[in-house]
């Protein structure tokens, strides 16, 4: 594989690295890449997960989370994969969620997404608790963000489909922790996507450094005093990397790196021509040594960076943190939001507007019905129903007002009321844990019929499979949450010994 490397890209590592360490380097192109999964403790106890796992697992020493599986191993073939216990993850891409050290109850951003596997991973963290607001520009990426938050079961997220330059205005000052995960020249995953490397050219470097600037200077307006930003690309060039938080630093004194021992440092000594500018200040040039450098040859993982930046809570006198740049008007407004100023909490919210600028009201009735008759517990105590057409959604706590954001999802959806009628969302299931459902039907992952609700064939289930407590739900009728080994995979119906199946088509084992 070193023979296809791009010649450009060789020369300059060789440059970089020097002759002793390229020849390290270059040999791990040649050594098979490491598979990784990180457990949902959203859904599932680390402790339980690893009873359970029907793959032969090692810890990756920087996540928690995070383990080795075998190559050969389909754990994206599992009925597990389904039920949302895992998210297959290369073990590096781990890295940058786990520096961010997000806590429940924070207000966290995710600026560059999609397809959500560090969202997923921030999420889990948070615990339902707090706010995360994921985006993407791109709206077709968007779609896997949404189903991989939707298969992770996460109540508290709100998804944006924008340009971060028009998220300024709304989210000034508003996050404890920001992730921008790059758009990058992707040198790092060159193993272990191969055509990445027909891609890259030197110029893709430049453009990328480019994007990544005002990246930077974005999110720093969008987090609070004290609050923190992980950075980080999976590219190796110090364009990318290193001049790009030597120049942040500069432009931004209020902020500060803080070091990253776990991995290997960052190279001031490479903020050099012909690569880099040369004049970055002395604090700057010190700072990122702390940053943190991943290498394919050094671990077991493919080539990442990631910085850590604290926003101090000082005022440096004649320092531009930079203006807020207006938003554009005439653009999507026609979502709903019952947060900010003026909005009515909880179930109140839902009775409101069903869409902006129009006055149909949308009844809660079919909505109350089916948590009477289906939900144990309350999921939504702690959110806010919002509607947004028919569609309604729990939307968290304490958003600022998203009126002319390109909102693709303004919380968990729920589900759809029409015709005076409530049809749960697949995202609802896959919220809810078994104990919260007042029906449930749990099928064994070795049961064949597990695979069989997955391929959303319909299903014969007596009548004593469905799992109801006698004293509040007597009826085995109607719609019940199927699991498997107890954990939500879905909607079915169940009448006279059948389950009509509700597994999304899009969702369906194939
Ligand atoms: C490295 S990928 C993110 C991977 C993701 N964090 C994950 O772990 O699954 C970078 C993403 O940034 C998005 N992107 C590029 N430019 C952007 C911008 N200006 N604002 C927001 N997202 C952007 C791309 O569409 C791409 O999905």
């Amino acid at each position: 594989m070193t023979k296809q490397l791009p010649p450009l890209f060789r020369d300059k590592m060789m440059d970089l690295l020097g002759e002793e360490e390229f020849e390290l380097f270059l040999s791990s192109y040649d050594q098979a890449r490491s598979y990784g999964l990180r457990v949902n403790t959203g859904k599932i106890a680390k402790a339980d997960f690893l009873e359970k796992s029907p793959f032969a697992l090692e810890p990756v020493p920087w996540t928690s989370e995070g383990f080795y599986y075998e190559e050969g191993e389909r754990p994206g073939k599992h009925p597990y994969y389904h039920a949302g216990l895992y998210y297959i993850q290369e073990p590096s891409a781990m890295a940058p969620a786990e520096l961010l050290q997000v806590q429940p109850g924070e207000k966290v951003l995710d600026l560059c997404a999609a397809p959500g596997g560090k969202s997923t991973q921030i999420a889990a963290k948070l615990q339902g608790e707090g706010v995360l607001v994921v985006n993407d520009n791109h709206s077709d990426r968007v779609k896997a963000l949404v189903k991989n938050l939707e298969l992770f079961g996460v109540r508290n997220a709100v998804v944006l489909n924008e340009r971060p330059e028009r998220m300024l205005n709304v989210f000034q000052g508003y996050f404890d922790k920001i992730l921008i995960d790059a758009p990058c020249s992707g040198e790092g995953m060159f193993r272990k996507e191969e055509d990445m490397m027909q891609q890259w050219e030197r110029h893709t470097v430049q453009e990328f450094a480019e994007m990544q600037r005002e990246l930077l200077g974005q999110a720093a307006q969008m987090l609070a005093p004290g609050g923190t930003i992980v950075y980080s690309t999976c590219t190796f060039s110090p364009e990318e990397n290193e001049a790009q938080i030597a120049e942040f630093l500069d432009k931004h004194p209020v902020f500060e790196v803080v070091p990253v021992t776990r991995f290997e440092a960052g190279h001031p000594d490479w903020l050099r021509e012909p690569w880099c500018e040369g004049d970055y200040s002395p604090r700057a040039r010190e700072a990122v040594a702390g940053t943190a450098r991943l290498w394919p040859h050094r671990l077991r993982g493919e080539g990442h960076y990631v910085a850590v930046l604290r926003k101090g809570y000082g005022v440096v006198a004649g320092m531009d943190e930079g203006t807020v740049a207006g938003t554009e008007k005439g653009t999507v407004a026609d979502f709903v939001s019952a947060s900010g100023a003026g909005a009515r909490s909880g179930r109140e919210a839902l009775r409101g507007k069903g869409r902006a600028g129009s006055d149909s009201r949308v009844s809660l009735e079919p909505l109350q019905a089916f948590e009477n008759e289906l939900l144990r517990s309350e999921p939504f105590a702690e959110l806010r129903l919002v509607c947004y057409g028919e569609h309604a959604y729990a939307s968290p706590a304490n958003l600022p007002e998203l009126h002319g954001l390109k909102v693709v999802r303004p919380g968990w959806y729920i589900g759809a009321l029409h015709r005076g009628r409530f049809e749960p969302s697949h995202a609802l299931a896959m919220g809810l844990r078994m104990r919260e459902a007042k029906r449930a039907l749990s099928l064994a992952s070795s049961d064949e019929r597990a695979l069989r609700y997955l391929k959303g064939e319909t299903l014969e289930v007596a009548e004593s499979e469905i799992i109801r407590d006698p004293e509040v739900t007597k009826a085995a009728k109607g719609y019940c949450l199927v699991c498997i080994d107890e954990h939500p995979v879905g909607w079915g119906k169940w009448l006279d010994g059948m389950l009509k199946n509700e597994y999304p088509p899009g969702w369906r084992w194939t």
